[in-house]
C-alpha cells in the first residue's frame, strides 16, 4: 500500500511539472486573464456553492473571457452576448465537442448519450435522430392528446385542494407530473416505482442526478481516477447496473409486444427501429439505446419542471403580472374552458413571462460545457485545444450592458422587441445555441407555456401562513438544474366557470 501511494505521488508530481511546462509553453501566446491559482488545485477554491454567482464576480474583475485553471484542467468562463456569440456561432464548430465527465463514463455508457457525446461521426447521427425523428415537430403533435390528459389530471388534483382550500405543493407535483409524461412519451406508459422490485427508475435517476453534480475529482485532476478517492466511481458502477438492468426490461417489453395498430410511436419504438442498422459509421445497439434513454429522461424531466417552477413563483411574487395573464388568457380562451394548446401562440404576453423567467432562472446557469477540439484564438486570445468552455448564461442575462434593471421581474421589456429566445439572440440563450444547442427547445417550451398557462387560468394562488407575495423567498440551489431550494407551496382557488 505504501508503494502504491509514494507511486502515486511521484507520478502526480511528474503530471504537474510536466503540465507546469506546458502552461509556460501555452503563456508564451497571450491566454485570456484570470487568477493564478494554486499548484495542482487552482482555483478550485473559488467556485463556491454557486459557481455561476462566484463566476460572475471573478468576470466583474477580469473580463469576459476569463480563464480559470481547476485542477490540471484549463477552463475558460464566457460572460457576455458579444463572447457567448464568438464561441457559440463565430468559432461555433472548434467548441462543439464535450469534455470527458467520469459520470457520464461511468453512468451514460462510455458517453454514447447525445448530452455528452464528443464531436464527431457518432454524436452526428445520433443528433440527427434526435432532431429528425424523436424530436421532430410531428413527432410533438404526435403527444398533444397525450399531455392534455396528463395536465388535466394536474388541474384534477388541484382542483380537489382547491375546495379543500388546502396547500399544494407545486414543485413536486410539477416534477411528478412531468415525469410521467416523459415515462409516456418515451416509453409509451407510466412507469411508477412500485413497478420494479427494488429502488423504481425515479429513484435510481435521482441518484445518478445527484451522483452526476457532486463535483469529482477525478473531473479536475484525472491520474487520480483510478483512486476512487470519493467512492463516488464504486456508487456511478452500481447506479449503471440498476439502470441497466431496468432498461433492459423495458426494452424487452417492447420487443415482446406486438405492433399494435393505430398506437403511438414512443421513443423505444422509434430507436428500436434503427437498431441493428448501419446509419453513418455507426450501429445503434442496445447500449446507445440505453443512453439515449437516459438523455432523454434528464433532459425532459426537469428542466421543464424547473422552469414552471420559477415562473409561477415570479407569477405569485408579481400580481399584477399574474393577473395580466389572467387577463390574456380571459380575452383568448373565455371562463368556460381550460386552454387548448394551439391557442398558446396567440398568448404574446405568457410569451414574454416565460422569457423573462429564462433570463433570470436559466435552467442550465452555465449551459453544459463546451470543449475545445483545437487551437483556437478568440477575441486576441489563445484558446488551447481541449480547453472546457463554460458560458454563465445566468451573468449574461443580468448583465446591464445587454439590460435595464437586470435583476427586476419586468416582461414588458420584451413588448415590441424582436429578443427570442432560439439561439439568434445571445443576450438570452437559455437552450444555448449553434451545434450543441437543445434540441428539445420546442418541446420544451410548449410543456412550460402550456402548465403555466392552466394553472394560472384554472386558479388563483395565495401563499401559506400569511406570507406576502413580496416575502416569497427566492433562493435557488446549484445542481443539473438550478431548483429552487426550497419547495413552491401554495392554496390554490378555483376560478373557472365551469
Ligand atoms: C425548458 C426546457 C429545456 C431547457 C431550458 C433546456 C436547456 C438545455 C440547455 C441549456 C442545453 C445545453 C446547450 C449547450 O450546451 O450549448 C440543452 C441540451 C440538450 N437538451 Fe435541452 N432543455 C430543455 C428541454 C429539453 C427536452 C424536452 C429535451 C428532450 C426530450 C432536451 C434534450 C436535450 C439534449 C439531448 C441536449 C444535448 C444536446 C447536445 O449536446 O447536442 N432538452 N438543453
Amino acid at each position: 500500500m505504501a508503494w502504491t501511494w509514494s507511486t502515486l505521488i511521484v507520478f502526480v508530481v511528474a503530471v504537474y511539472i510536466l503540465q507546469a511546462k506546458l502552461w509556460k509553453d501555452k503563456n508564451k501566446k497571450k491566454l485570456p486573464p484570470g487568477p493564478k491559482g494554486f499548484p495542482l488545485f487552482g482555483s478550485l477554491h473559488l467556485m463556491g456553492k454557486f459557481p455561476h454567482r462566484s463566476l460572475l464576480k471573478l468576470s466583474q474583475k477580469y473580463g469576459p473571457i476569463m480563464h480559470l485553471r481547476l485542477g490540471l484542467i484549463f477552463n475558460i468562463i464566457v460572460s457576455s452576448a458579444e463572447a457567448a456569440e464568438l464561441f457559440l456561432k463565430t468559432h461555433d464548430l472548434v467548441f462543439a465537442s464535450r469534455p470527458p465527465r467520469e459520470a457520464f463514463k461511468h453512468m451514460a455508457w462510455e458517453q454514447r448519450n447525445v448530452t455528452f457525446g464528443p464531436y464527431g461521426a457518432y454524436w452526428r447521427g445520433m443528433r440527427k435522430m434526435f432532431n429528425l425523428e424523436l424530436l421532430s415537430n410531428a413527432k410533438i403533435r404526435s403527444f398533444k392528446a397525450m399531455r392534455k390528459e396528463e395536465i388535466g389530471l394536474l388541474i384534477d388534483s388541484f382542483q380537489e385542494a382547491a375546495r379543500e382550500h388546502v396547500v399544494v405543493d407545486l414543485s413536486s407535483k410539477v416534477l411528478a407530473q412531468n415525469w410521467d409524461m416523459s415515462c409516456r412519451m418515451i416509453f409509451g406508459k407510466k412507469y411508477p416505482d412500485e413497478n420494479f422490485e427494488e429502488r423504481g427508475l425515479h429513484t435510481i435517476i435521482q441518484e445518478a442526478f445527484s451522483l452526476a453534480t457532486t463535483p469529482n475529482l477525478a473531473d479536475y485532476i484525472p491520474v487520480i481516477a483510478p483512486l476512487d478517492l470519493q467512492g463516488l466511481t464504486k456508487h456511478m458502477k452500481r447506479v449503471r447496473k440498476a439502470l441497466d438492468d431496468i432498461f433492459d426490461k423495458i426494452i424487452d417489453e417492447h420487443i415482446q409486444s406486438k405492433d399494435v395498430d393505430g398506437k403511438t410511436k414512443d421513443f423505444i419504438d422509434v430507436m428500436l427501429s434503427f437498431m441493428g442498422s448501419k446509419e453513418s459509421e455507426y450501429l445503434i445497439e442496445r447500449p446507445n439505446i440505453k443512453a439515449v434513454l437516459l438523455d432523454m429522461l434528464v433532459a425532459s424531466m426537469d428542466t421543464s419542471a424547473t422552469t414552471i417552477e420559477w415562473a409561477m413563483s415570479e407569477l405569485i411574487k408579481h400580481p399584477r403580472v399574474l393577473k395580466k395573464v389572467q387577463k390574456e388568457l380571459e380575452a383568448v380562451v373565455g371562463m368556460n374552458r381550460v386552454v387548448e394548446e394551439l391557442e398558446l401562440e396567440r398568448l404574446d404576453y405568457l410569451d414574454m413571462v416565460v422569457k423573462e423567467t429564462m433570463r433570470l432562472h436559466p435552467v442550465g446557469p452555465l449551459l453544459i460545457p463546451h470543449a475545445a477540439m483545437e487551437d483556437c484564438t478568440v477575441n486576441g486570445f489563445h484558446i488551447p485545444n481541449k480547453s472546457i468552455i463554460f458560458i454563465n448564461v445566468w451573468a449574461i442575462g443580468r448583465d446591464p450592458n445587454s439590460w435595464t434593471n437586470p435583476e427586476k421581474f419586468i416582461p414588458e421589456r420584451f413588448v415590441g422587441s424582436n429578443i427570442d429566445l432560439r439561439g439568434r439572440d445571445f443576450q438570452l440563450i437559455p437552450f444555448g445555441s449553434g451545434r450543441r444547442g437543445c434540441p428539445g427547445l420546442e418541446l420544451g417550451l410548449i410543456v412550460v407555456k402550456l402548465v403555466v398557462a392552466q394553472l394560472v387560468h384554472c386558479f388563483d394562488w395565495e401563499l401559506p401562513n400569511g406570507v406576502l407575495p413580496i416575502e416569497l423567498d427566492m433562493t435557488e440551489k446549484f445542481g443539473f438544474s438550478s431548483q429552487r431550494a426550497n419547495h413552491l407551496l401554495a392554496i390554490p382557488t378555483y376560478r373557472l366557470q365551469t
